[in-house]
């Protein structure tokens, strides 16, 4: 076995000397202030150094069944730090916030494959906390904050995940009893995903059909306990189970649950919004679709998900590709480059880091739009409901695609070692592309902006008013038909977009309308439909430039000159690739000449070419632990090969020189042929 020094690695060192901004400032802006930073590292530091956690252990060599046992183990240890924490910070929703906000970042070291607890405060929690009246919210939040019991949502079914109005659990009332009967009326009716509710919570939050004087009142929010609290066997009429090895979550422990006349009392019924008096009179929500109110929060916390998830990616590639050397670029040139000198591999990874600051600046907007709505909502206005749902969809769905697709090129640009399983990438994408589907389906979601936006479109022709984040679909009527003329400055690109989205929109708009003399709205609709998903995807670049323009423009007028550069040259990266990625749907609306493609081509190579000296102070400035980061490829140190090597001996087949296999099968095949 090789002698393995660990030092920095020179060729990362010489790359910091050449960093010309101060990292820690780039630190204080990405966690809202030096404080949070130093906040965040403690928060990182007390759960992270609990050597009980035994996080040194390779998980990935466990069995399906060890890693449910060992993720159950360290979240057991986990969660009752996290509740001591609340208490010593203060014990308010805002210091509940705070320890959430940091584990974010702070649970890829510890559950790789996923929480099987995540659902409890993720979604149950939010659950009572939204949809509860005050009697039920007094009787349940603590129960919910102290970990008395634990929860999840359970709405898919294995017929319906997408169309939540055919969901098919019935929650029957029965006046006489006062209570609900919940059942399972086909196979179809199984709930199916939902995570933690195979063999680790004891209630969830049951979607099902609400039915009372004979009559179906759509879905309605009921908790039900599905596990004894002292024997965690199920409760009487409960089927409740596993699902089964998956892509990826495997510690989620996504289940499936059945009822067979359950009773559960007038009280489960969650009526904030709907309510049933208890002779059975359903009484209808002010806002229909306020029972969907748990899919929207999380929608929104998903960008910030996003923005973990991609950092992560974005710090192992850098640093990796900053040590690796191969290939020379002049065939004669002694000394092999580091693999970041070649131009394609810059290509590969610094629009990715832009990226992460792009998507930070939308997450925490998105965030206060979402609390602002919410708040409106508690005071009975829910004008803005609609613009937040239609926001939040589509950045659900482009974030969610970039980052599957970002993790794996930035897997791809770590060679042959990015496949190796101690890269990191693999449990990167795979949570990253569980996320395309749960919370809504990508497709499905781009569908739900597109129909937002055709409705916007007909208002904007009407002349009647918009909604601020589509009043350029105001400018692209005025023009009437006119192409936008091209500027290449940051705010003349934004221009093209919006004009581009703006006519996607137009020709989907109209295609529709040619489509309806022949079909109803919702077949036109449906035919469609591949022009609506590039309408809402192209809206969403818009919502994302401009957020990052407004954010961009204020963050420079406070920070250091060097700083201030690296923030330009961020914008100016993540605009010119997107322009260039996007250059058909530009071409159709806007007054664009192969010079002005040739000139912004021109000034992609450069600015990938300054971007060479900032990317690690940027990486490093994700401020991302080793055990966050948790890659073989990534370590702040450099030593990638001895990493490599080192997590190589800890493979099973190592612990041993000969292999039982060998006497077994290879030894006897091996003599037959001598
Ligand atoms: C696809 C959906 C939105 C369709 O719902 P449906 O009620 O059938 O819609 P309609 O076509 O009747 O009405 C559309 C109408 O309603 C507006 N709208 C829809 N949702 C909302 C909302 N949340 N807030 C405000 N407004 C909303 C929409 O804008 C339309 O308005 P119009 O004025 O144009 O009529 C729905 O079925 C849906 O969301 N499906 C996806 C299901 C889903 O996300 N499931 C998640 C399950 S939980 C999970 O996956 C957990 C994962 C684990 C983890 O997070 O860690
Ligand atoms: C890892 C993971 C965790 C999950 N956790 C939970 C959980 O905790 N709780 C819970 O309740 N659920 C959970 N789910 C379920 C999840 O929310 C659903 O799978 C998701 O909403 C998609 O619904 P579906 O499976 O019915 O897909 P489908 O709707 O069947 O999608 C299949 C295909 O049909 C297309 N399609 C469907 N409808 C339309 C349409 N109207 N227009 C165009 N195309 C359409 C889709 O685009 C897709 O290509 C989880 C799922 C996963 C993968």
């Amino acid at each position: 076995m090789p002698a393995i020094s660990k030092t920095i690695n020179k060729d990362l060192k010489e790359e910091r000397d050449k960093v010309k901004f101060n990292i820690e400032e780039f630190t204080n802006w990405f966690y809202g202030g030096s404080e949070k930073v130093l906040e965040k590292r403690k928060i990182e530091n007390y759960f992270l150094s609990d050597k009980s956690l035994n996080l040194e252990t390779d998980t990935s060599y466990l069995s399906y069944k060890e890693k449910y046992e060992e993720a159950i183990r360290r979240s057991c240890i986990v969660y009752p730090k996290m509740l001591k924490l609340h208490q010593e910070l203060g014990g308010t929703e805002e210091d509940f916030r705070k320890i959430m906000d940091n584990l974010r970042y702070t649970m890829s070291a510890i559950q790789k494959e996923g929480n099987p607890f995540m659902l409890h405060f993720g979604m149950f929690t939010v659950t009572i906390m939204n949809l509860a009246n005050d009697e039920q919210l007094s009787e349940w939040l603590p129960k919910c904050v102290n970990c008395e019991i634990l929860g999840t949502y359970a709405q898919t079914e294995l017929g319906h995940g997408t169309f939540i109005k055919k969901l098919e659990t019935t929650a029957t009332y029965d006046p006489k009893t006062k209570e609900f009967v919940l059942n399972t009326p086909t196979l179809t009716a199984y709930k199916w995903w939902p995570g933690n509710l195979g063999h680790t919570v004891n209630h969830a939050i049951v979607m099902a059909q609400l039915y009372t004087k004979g009559e179906c009142c759509g879905i309605q929010p009921f908790i039900v306990q599905i596990r004894d609290l002292e024997t965690h066997k199920p409760m009487p009429g409960i089927t409740v189970g596993d699902i089964g090895n998956k892509v990826g979550f495997q510690t989620v422990n996504n289940g499936f649950l059945a009822f067979n006349n359950v009773r559960i009392p007038y009280k489960n019924m969650l009526m904030k919004s709907s309510k049933l008096s208890e002779d059975g009179t359903f009484i209808k929500p002010k806002n229909a679709k306020q029972n969907y109110g748990t899919m929207v929060f999380v929608r929104v916390y998903m960008i910030m998900d996003v923005v973990v998830n991609m950092s992560r990616a974005a710090t192992i590639a850098t640093r990796y590709s900053m040590v690796r050397r191969q290939s020379p670029i002049n065939p004669n040139d002694e000394v092999e480059p580091k693999i970041i000198e070649h131009m394609t591999q810059q290509y590969k990874i610094f629009p990715a880091i832009a990226k992460v600051i792009i998507y930070k600046c939308m997450a925490d907007n998105l965030r206060n739009l979402y609390q602002q709505i919410t708040l409106e909502g508690t005071k009975g206005s829910f004008e803005r409901a609609p613009e937040l749902h239609a926001l939040s969809c589509c950045l659900k769905a482009v974030c969610t695609n970039d980052a599957a697709k970002t993790t794996e090129i930035l897997r791809l640009a770590c060679g042959g070692h990015g496949f190796l399983n101690s890269s990191g990438f693999a449990d990167n994408y795979k949570n990253a592309t569980a996320a395309q589907t749960y919370e809504g389906e990508n497709t499905v979601m781009l569908l739900q902006t597109a129909r937002f936006l055709i409705k916007s479109f007909t208002k904007a022709k009407n002349g009647e008013k918009l909604t601020e984040g589509v009043f350029y679909l105001n400018d692209f009527v005025k023009r009437n038909g006119k192409r936008e003329p091209f500027d290449d400055s940051i705010r003349g690109i934004l221009r093209a977009i919006q004009a581009a989205a703006a006519g996607k929109i137009s020709s989907a708009w109209k295609h529709i309308e040619e489509k309806k003399k022949f079909l109803t709205v919702e077949e036109a609709t449906n035919q469609t439909g591949i022009e609506l998903i590039r309408c809402a995807e192209l809206h969403c670049y818009v919502c994302l430039l401009q957020t990052g323009i407004e954010e961009i423009e204020q963050i420079i007028k406070n920070v250091s000159p060097a700083l201030r550069e690296v923030f330009k040259n961020v914008l100016e990266l993540y605009a010119i690739d997107n322009v260039l990625n996007m250059i058909g749907d530009i071409l159709q609306h806007v007054d664009m000449t192969n010079a002005d493609i040739d000139k912004l081509q021109k000034r992609l190579e450069a600015v990938l070419t300054f971007f060479r000296s900032s990317a690690i102070g940027i990486v490093d400035g994700f401020d991302l632990s080793d055990a966050v980061v948790s890659s073989t490829l990534g370590t702040y140190d450099g030593n990638v090969y001895e990493n490599i090597f080192e997590a190589a001996m800890k493979s099973p087949l190592n612990q041993e020189d000969v292999n039982k296999s060998f006497h077994l099968y290879l030894k006897p095949f091996l003599k037959s042929n001598l």
